[in-house]
């Protein structure tokens, strides 16, 4: 799909096909809509993150607790969403032993415990060995510090997402 294509789409099928650019987000394609027409992908892609950037904290709260755990249960009973599950693949997150399983477990406990939303990593961009160190770093952060740690990490993941979507010509390179 090009820009041309994506200015073209009504409200239902933009939300349809960008409904899960940002992971169980539907509202934030619905917002921008409205902005349309897009002058490019990347327009798109920044009217998404203006729109993010724009949330109080605790709205950027809310985005980074609708993301599934990693390696968590939602992998193990088969309901994450066909990108999560994808990502989660593709960063070997699905083929761990037990001893893996339970350290992931821990780690994502402790930081819930600690920051109250879920870690958030860009696990295509990683792989499960670095996603493990970077918990543990990222768990000594500060709390304010950690939740815009985490939101570029969403951007991170909603631009992998949007590439996957769209051509990716000289108009549409993001
Ligand atoms: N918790 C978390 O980071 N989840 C995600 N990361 C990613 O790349 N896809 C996700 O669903």
């Amino acid at each position: 799909m090009d820009v041309g294509a994506i200015n073209c789409l009504s409200y239902e099928d933009f939300v349809s096909v960008f409904g899960n650019v940002v992971e169980r987000c539907p509202i934030i394609p619905a917002a921008v809509w409205s902005q349309r027409p897009f002058p490019s992908v990347a327009a798109l892609q920044a009217a998404i993150f203006d729109f993010i950037d724009a949330l109080p904290e605790s709205g950027k709260e809310g985005i980074l607790r609708c993301h599934p755990d990693l390696a968590g249960k939602e992998l193990r009973g088969g309901t994450l969403t066909r990108e999560s599950r994808e990502e989660q693949g593709a960063a070997g997150l699905d083929r761990m032993d037990a001893a893996e399983v339970s350290r992931m477990a821990s780690l994502n406990a402790q930081y819930k415990e600690r920051f109250g939303f879920p870690f958030v990593i860009c696990a295509r961009a990683s792989d499960k060995a670095a996603i493990a160190e970077q918990m543990c770093e990222r768990l000594r952060n500060a709390h304010a510090q950690e939740r815009s740690r985490a939101v570029e990490e969403v951007k991170k993941i909603c631009r992998l997402r949007l590439q996957g979507l769209v051509l990716t010509d000289q108009i549409n390179k993001l």
